[in-house]
């Protein structure tokens, strides 16, 4: 007993990464539902991973993010450990993958995804040697600044990647894209969609929605998940009774602006 306590203070605490409880959800084919997190605060974003959701995603693309405020959200979201914090990054960048990946971000969405190659690319970036290319780097957030032992060795098993499909040659190409090995889920951009098929915002267009249906069965023929952003809750459920199971419900923006806009109305005309 005395020599195993004085093998560990010499080796420091020893932990263990949590398990990624979205990845095994959709994993099983059960349903993650998540919130959007635009506001780039920590503090908003530590409200939202409270409310109980699967995920939540903090948005490095379309929100005034950075590293250091992606990092910050990681850390406060941490409270919440049932509550897995994706991470958008603004491009499929290796080095940007790298630097998110040592901040702690370890289940990423990447916008606009178009080819095989593309993914596998991602992929890459995501992986240590010899499997990708990943830079090393013997300690950071990501391995709890090395008291994970086995970090550099598993952290695949706890990675999360969501590729997103955002124009008709994404949706065409969703079934080679969904069958490249380390892509967990084909996750559409409803918005950019709609708009690169020529009905800008407007993914109810029926030829958006077959697009929109060929990407869940190209996922789903594939053996992975699909997700989506679907803020309306008649869409949401629509789309988790059709079989998409990462979905976004809906924002932090969208839940702070039209409910602020809803009080004031009650009380002032506009
Ligand atoms: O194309 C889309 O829609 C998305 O990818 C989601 C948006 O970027 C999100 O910021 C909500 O507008």
């Amino acid at each position: 007993m005395y020599d195993n306590i004085q093998e560990n203070c010499a080796e420091g605490f020893a932990m263990q990464e949590r398990i990624n409880g979205l990845k095994q959800l959709l994993q099983a084919g059960q349903p993650g539902i998540g919130i959007w997190c635009s506001l780039a605060t920590a503090l908003t974003t530590e409200v939202v991973a409270g409310a109980g959701a699967d995920w939540i995603l903090i948005d490095g693309e379309h929100s005034p993010n950075d590293l250091r405020s992606i990092v910050a959200q990681l850390q406060a979201a941490g409270a919440y450990p049932t509550c897995e914090p994706a991470v958008r990054l603004p491009s499929d960048d290796a080095n940007l993958i790298k630097q998110m990946m040592d901040g702690g971000a370890r289940s990423l969405m990447v916008p606009n995804v178009r080819t095989a190659d593309q993914a596998r690319a991602i992929v890459a970036a995501m992986s240590y040697a010899p499997q990708g290319m990943r830079g090393f780097s013997v300690g950071h957030r990501a391995n709890a600044f090395g008291r994970i032992k086995n970090y550099h060795a598993t952290a695949r098993e706890q990675q999360l990647l969501a590729v997103q499909i955002e124009c008709e040659t994404g949706v065409a190409n969703a079934a080679e894209i969904a069958a490249v090995p380390g892509v967990d889920v084909l996750f559409v951009g409803p918005g950019d969609l709609s708009t690169n098929m020529g009905v800008m915002g407007n993914p109810s267009a029926p030829h958006v929605q077959a697009a929109i249906q060929s990407v869940l069965d190209a996922a789903r023929g594939q053996g992975k998940a699909a997700g989506i952003l679907a803020p309306q809750q008649a869409d949401a459920e629509r789309y988790l009774q059709a079989g998409f199971t990462m979905v976004a419900v809906g924002s932090d923006l969208g839940l702070l602006a039209r409910g602020s806009d809803d009080l004031v109305a009650r009380f002032k005309a506009r």
